[in-house]
């Protein structure tokens, strides 16, 4: 479970987040939308204990992020899947992972299969690696220790159609064995396939939440985001 309770941030007079809440079920997907400077990346970065909430608690698997006594195990986490050594190639990078947590290397084996970056891909330095390649390593590095929830932002991001369809597929088969997924995304139609739910920000405050057919309410899904969104106006913290 991953849940937030009226979290509230604020830099320097900005109100990232304002009283957000909402809560991830074990079992589910749930997408995070909303337009740029909505305050997606900045609840994640709270989650996984990047920074602390002014006010408010985010919590996951029963405890703040900083609390847990497993983190690595229990919580994956994809919030910059740029930040890799560029020498490195994908296999070196899940191995040094792996040794992190104690892991055998058929692990990284497995993960590396999971991902689709076997044979060559694998043991390219990931300098040299496409957007989306760098997109499957992240998420197979968040998947080494078989968490129970999952922290992706933008996780689509450079996938081509394949992708995206392994990547919802991957989703639907964590979820399926309990996981909690939160995952951000600009792409609407896409978490409209793969989520449970949608909680919808702008301005740092939650605009709306349900299933994707609750919030669409008859119509699409995008036209939703774009009446809620063009309206909602940051607090001044
Ligand atoms: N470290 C920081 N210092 C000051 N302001 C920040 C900082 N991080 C985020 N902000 C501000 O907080 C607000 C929310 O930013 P955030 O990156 O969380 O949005 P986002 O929804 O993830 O956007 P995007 O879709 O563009 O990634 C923005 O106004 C941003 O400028």
């Amino acid at each position: 479970m991953i849940e937030f309770h009226r979290v509230t941030k604020t830099y320097k007079g900005t109100r990232a987040l304002d009283e957000v809440s909402f809560t991830v079920p074990p079992g589910t997907v749930t997408g995070f939308l909303g337009p740029n400077g909505a305050g997606k990346s900045t609840a994640m970065r709270i989650l996984a204990g990047l920074c602390r909430p002014t006010s408010g608690s985010a919590i996951v698997l029963g405890r703040p992020y900083a609390e847990l006594e497993r983190p690595a195990y229990d919580v994956g986490t994809l919030l910059d899947a740029g930040a890799r050594h560029p020498g490195r190639s994908g296999r070196e990078v899940l191995t040094l992972g792996a040794m992190m947590l104690g892991l055998p290397r058929s692990r990284v084996d497995e993960v590396l299969e999971l991902v689709g970056l076997t044979g060559k891909e694998g043991r390219q330095a990931v300098g040299g690696y496409s957007l989306g390649m760098r997109q499957r390593l992240g998420i197979g590095h968040a998947l080494l220790g078989r968490p129970r929830a999952l922290i992706l932002d933008e996780p689509a991001n450079g996938l081509d159609p394949q992708g995206i369809q392994w990547m919802r597929e991957l989703l639907r088969g964590l979820a399926g064995s309990g996981c909690a997924v939160l995952l951000s995304s600009h792409l609407l139609h896409e978490v409209e396939q793969v989520a449970d739910h949608i909680v919808l920000i702008g301005a740092g405050r939650v605009l709306a939440q349900g299933t994707p057919a609750e919030l669409g309410g008859g119509r699409s899904l995008e036209q939703t985001f774009l009446d809620l969104t063009s309206h909602a106006d940051r607090r001044t913290a």
